[in-house]
């Protein structure tokens, strides 16, 4: 196969785009319109972690103890829609969409995020739902671009200034931003540990949010689409 046979192949298949950024940079509400201006499918891989880490508390367990973790995972049963729509979580039958949201719920995603078993997991169910995505998905999270999926057609990594994360959550959340600063940076510190969502791997296009408009960055987002490139 030429070099231009293999590109055309490789455009005939389902696209995948990949996000990843720190925490409040607008992964999850670009990532979700800007699957729909596709009219792609779109995965919040975070949703994942954050539901493990609701289910550890739901069973009186801590998720910065690594057994709790361990244990918990044996009794973790996940689905997630992947319409561009509300995303609709199940853990283990149960609707967890709302509860998963709430922020006590994202130190304990991060906590259960930091056990290699829990990636291991979370990775599989991932690569499976991207397989069946038609006729394309966005997936958003820290490590798509890097380990999820390294040969997505598109990747991006979506930043903003630490400060203006802090505002954005803020105003999401309704509380102050000095408080939720801190939050973030203890959140980013740990997660970076686990994979570098800081700085763009070879092949990642960088996309600074902070001082754009949230159209203006879906648009930059849908225009890397429709201008991509072979992987
Ligand atoms: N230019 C912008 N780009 C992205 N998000 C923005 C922008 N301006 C404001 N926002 C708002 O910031 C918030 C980002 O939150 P979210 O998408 O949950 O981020 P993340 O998934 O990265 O934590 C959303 O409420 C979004 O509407
Ligand atoms: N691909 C991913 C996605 C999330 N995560 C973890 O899950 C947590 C919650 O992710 P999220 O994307 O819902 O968090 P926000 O950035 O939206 O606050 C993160 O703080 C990470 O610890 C991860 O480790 N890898």
């Amino acid at each position: 196969m030429t070099d231009a046979e293999k590109k055309d192949a490789r455009m005939s298949e389902n696209v995948v785009v990949g996000i990843d950024g720190p925490a409040g940079s607008g992964k999850s509400s670009v990532a979700r319109a800007a699957a729909r201006e596709l009219g792609f499918q779109f995965l919040d891989t975070g949703a994942a972690y954050r539901s493990l880490g609701w289910l550890v508390y739901d069973r009186g367990a801590d998720p910065g103890i690594r057994e709790h973790v361990l244990k918990t995972l044996e009794q973790f049963d996940y689905e997630i829609s992947l319409e561009s729509g509300s995303q609709r979580v199940l853990v283990n039958g149960l609707d967890v969409t709302a509860q998963i949201r709430a922020e006590h719920i994202s130190g304990a995603a991060s906590r259960v995020a930091v056990v290699p078993e829990v990636r291991t997991r979370v990775n599989e169910i991932f690569r499976g739902l991207i397989q069946s995505a038609e006729p394309g998905i966005v997936v958003e999270g820290r490590d798509i671009t890097t380990v999820v999926a390294p040969d997505a057609d598109v990747r991006i990594l979506l930043t903003a200034r630490p400060e203006i994360r802090a505002e954005r959550r803020a105003s999401d959340v309704g509380e102050d931003a000095d408080a939720i600063a801190k939050r973030i940076r203890d959140r980013d510190d740990r997660d970076m540990g686990n994979s570098d969502f800081m700085e763009p791997a070879d092949g990642v296009h960088l996309v600074d949010s902070s001082d754009l408009s949230f159209n203006q960055t879906v648009q930059a987002v849908v225009n890397l689409v429709h201008g991509r490139t072979p992987r």
